[in-house]
């Protein structure tokens, strides 16, 4: 039998799926089969609606081979022009060519742990910041590759308590590198098991060790995708060790996985692994599993694959709450393996709940309780003693017992009033029949630290803002808002992130940046997944893109060199301003947002800056007055384009709804019907109304481009003779100032012209970031 001849196309990711029980087969390694990507025309685009068809790909000269083994029956796929196996006798079949039982033994139960090399990494004096914490050589190694050369504050302050066995609440500013400040803690533990038990075969799957809950699907497989990418340096390492070139060659492809199923123990490291296999660097040899396994799982994918990969055993899995629960109510090992984790993580807690998250999480939360039995809180003895003993008495009490749970919590935003509680709390006991509580401090004074006093880290800057960010406001009507932003769009170029409170409101405004020619892309919850990691990477690769987001993409997102934030809405909590203010000006980079107010959003804004303790006003962003009213003429007149073609689609798609629902019920229309269908009845437009609607919303986006084309000049500027008016262009020309749009305006960074209100006490913070000189603040 042949496959693909010629030119077999499937759905990326969707593996043809042959019936399990007649050929017994993983589907995984058809991914090693050479398919090509087919270019999809673009105007063959599909829009939001398309059910996760990202692009199609063809195989050809594929022969399918079926082949009674002792483990079962094994396909073989035969590459034309690949040597057949008569001719390679006696050689074992070629790895990538071969789909294995997924019930022999090599598919699950019993592993063998790689036999690994005696290990160092000279990191005192290679990475003298890093040193002090003792990581495992692998870690330092990850860290110095992706150079990450000191510990950024919030991670010198996590990790020695973390690595005592401490747990840890965890609050610093976003962007300050939070995922591996509880990251390296676990990877560090696991490696230092996995380096004990290298050579043995495990007989059982693996058991699952941490769990890390995240409140979006993004933000899962971000966190995933950036613990694999240091253990993709392991990959690297013990494949040269071992031998094992498999577990690099699947790609995760972007910084956001696409695919819950490649994240594990795999990464980045594609082309140079194929290059360094083409020069014959890496032998190749039996597949070995990773050292440490890291899966997500999240909503919006294949459940039955993560349920596949659960089954085969995972160190740490990332997961949200929702798709988590639904898995665990039907396998009951992984909730028991819950009830036995040796590390809980609540990233970005707060989010959680508001996420809607509420009954899933405090369901897996109850799984990690003690059982009452042990939940006794023992008093601790005032035995008159003196400062000094009664701080070792403290000491002694602190961290969980061996092998014992660790418990973290990290967020940019944790109420000061929580922290404090967290300080001063009892242990839980464990009620199957509590009521639910209904805020963050209920649900995390329900955790069940087994440390007697967790640590609380607080390194959350004053205000809330991250010292490289510029904050501004515009004060405007609501109906001003699309020409305001417009205008800032085309006055600073940049990658720009417009968070929206509604759906809708993205809806209305990206069909107006497409007629505008901005490069605009929507991420929402209502969007498909797959869609969403689309749009997220095309946001990615786009200099000057601008997505147009809700609070879906407020947390956590790390997407590099976001210039600007726009809050088109104002956010409706403080902690929602600081969230998403911090997809900009993460890792030392500067950053700039603009909060767009409503009259009717004073109120508001006036609370959310109180309940940070924020006493300065945010300096307003000067405008352009003369610009802004050429600009409010075109988004203007693309708004009524908008809605002529809105309501020509509506009436189509009406129109084709009859005819269709009739046709499925296999109903001839009568003649007053089809005429209506038809535009010609009575109520609906006639032919002729349709003809003048699409004659004038042509001759409406005719207008449009004549003025897109027209030069934006500011006020006194002459174009005519560049040296003369009451401003010169000529200088700025001279000095590469020149803004390429807007004639007569300097090209600057937004914020770098902000008249400056009253001064904000940045002086020490200025000094902390000099002192830290991880990241370099333009890269
Ligand atoms: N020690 C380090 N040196 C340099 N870069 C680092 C270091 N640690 C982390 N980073 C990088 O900093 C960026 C931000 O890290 P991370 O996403 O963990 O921040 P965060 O504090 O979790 O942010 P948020 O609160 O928004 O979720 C990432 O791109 C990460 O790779």
């Amino acid at each position: 039998m042949t496959a693909g001849k010629p030119g077999v196309k499937r759905k990326q990711g969707q593996l043809p799926l042959p019936s399990r029980k007649k050929t017994k087969t993983v589907h995984l390694t058809t991914d090693d089969l050479p398919w090509k990507t087919i270019s999809r025309p673009k105007e063959a685009d599909l829009g939001d609606g398309f059910d996760g068809l990202l692009e199609l790909e063809e195989v050809d000269d594929v022969q399918v081979v079926y082949e009674e083994t002792e483990g079962g029956k094994v396909v073989k796929f035969k590459v034309a022009g690949e040597k057949s196996e008569e001719d390679e006798r006696g050689a074992a079949p070629s790895e990538d060519m071969t789909v294995l039982d997924e019930e022999s033994p090599e598919g699950e139960g019993s592993e063998t742990v790689p036999d690994l090399p005696e290990e160092s990494f000279d990191s005192e004096s290679k990475m003298p910041n890093w040193h002090p914490f003792s990581l495992h050589p692998r870690l330092f190694r990850a860290l110095h590759s992706e150079q990450f050369l000191t510990p950024t504050p919030i991670q010198a302050a996590a990790l020695p308590l973390a690595l005592k066995g401490r747990d840890v609440v965890g609050v610093a500013e976003t962007g300050s590198g939070k995922t591996l400040a509880y990251g390296l803690p676990i990877l560090h533990y696991l490696l230092m098991q996995a380096t004990h038990t290298a050579g043995k075969t495990a007989q059982s799957r693996r058991e699952l060790r941490a769990l890390i809950l995240a409140p979006t699907r993004e933000l899962a497989l971000q966190v995933s995708s950036h613990l694999n990418t240091c253990l993709n340096h392991l990959a690297a390492e013990s494949s040269s060790a071992s031998g094992d070139n498999k577990a690099q060659e699947t790609d995760q492809g972007s910084s956001v996985p696409a695919d819950a199923e490649t994240s594990e123990g795999q990464g980045r490291k594609k082309g140079k692994v194929k290059q360094k296999r083409q020069s014959g660097d890496v032998t190749a040899g039996p597949k070995v599993p990773p050292l440490v396994s890291v899966v997500a799982i999240v909503g919006g994918m294949s459940a039955q694959k993560q349920r596949r990969l659960l089954s085969r055993g995972v160190d740490v899995l990332v997961a949200t709450p929702g798709r988590l629960w639904d898995i665990i109510q039907e396998d009951d090992e992984l909730a028991n393996q819950i009830e036995k984790l040796r590390f809980l993580v609540l990233d970005e807690a707060d989010r959680m709940i508001e996420a809607g998250h509420f009954a899933e999480m405090e369901n897996i939360l109850r799984l990690t309780l003690r059982q009452a039995e042990d939940d006794e809180v023992e008093p601790v003895p005032d035995m008159g003693l003196g400062a000094a003993e009664r701080e070792d008495a403290e000491d002694s009490k602190q961290g969980v017992k061996e092998g014992e749970m660790q418990t973290f919590v990290f967020s940019a935003t944790l109420s000061k009033d929580l922290q404090r509680n967290l300080k001063k709390r009892a242990r839980p006991t464990k009620r199957r029949n509590d009521k639910p509580a209904s805020t963050l401090d209920d649900l995390l004074m329900r955790l069940d630290f087994r440390d007697p006093s967790p640590a609380v880290i607080d390194l959350s800057p004053e205000g809330g803002v991250v010292a490289t960010l510029q904050e501004s406001k515009i004060e405007c009507l609501s109906s001003d808002k699309d020409a305001y932003l417009y205008y800032f769009l085309l006055r600073y170029p940049g990658r720009t992130l417009v968070f929206l409170s509604a759906i809708d409101g993205i809806r209305r405004l990206l069909p107006l940046m497409d007629l505008l020619g901005l490069p605009a892309f929507p991420l929402h919850s209502q969007l498909e997944q797959r869609q969403r990691l689309k749009n997220l990477d095309r946001f990615k690769s786009t200099p000057h893109g601008v997505l147009l987001a809700t609070d879906v993409a407020a947390r956590g997102l790390d997407i590099p060199a976001v210039d600007h934030v726009v809050h088109y809405q104002a956010p409706r909590t403080a902690d929602a301003y600081v969230h998403r203010n911090g997809r900009t000006a993460r890792a030392m980079r500067r950053g700039f947002s603009l909060l767009m107010c409503a009259p009717d959003e004073r109120k508001i804004v006036r609370a959310l800056m109180r309940s940070l303790g924020r006493q300065d006003e945010i300096p307003e962003m000067p405008m352009e007055l003369h610009m802004l009213d050429k600009l409010k003429a075109r988004t203007q007149l693309a708004r009524q384009i908008d809605s002529a073609q809105h309501k020509v689609r509506k009436e189509n798609h009406d129109r084709n709804w009859l005819k269709e629902a009739a046709e499925a019920m296999e109903i001839e229309l009568d003649s007053d019907f089809a005429s209506a269908s038809e535009g010609e009845g009575e109520g609906a437009p006639s032919k002729r109304v349709r003809k003048a609607t699409n004659a004038k919303t042509a001759a409406m986006k005719a207008e449009l481009k004549q003025l897109l084309a027209q030069p934006l000049v500011a006020r006194g500027v002459s174009t005519r003779y560049i040296t003369s008016g009451s401003t010169s262009i000529a200088d700025d020309m001279l000095a590469g100032e020149y803004h390429e749009t807007m004639v007569g305006l300097k090209k600057v960074e937004a914020g770098s012209d902000l008249v400056p209100v009253k001064k904000r006490k940045k002086s020490k913070v200025k000094a902390e970031v000099e002192e830290w000189n991880g990241f370099s603040s333009e890269n």
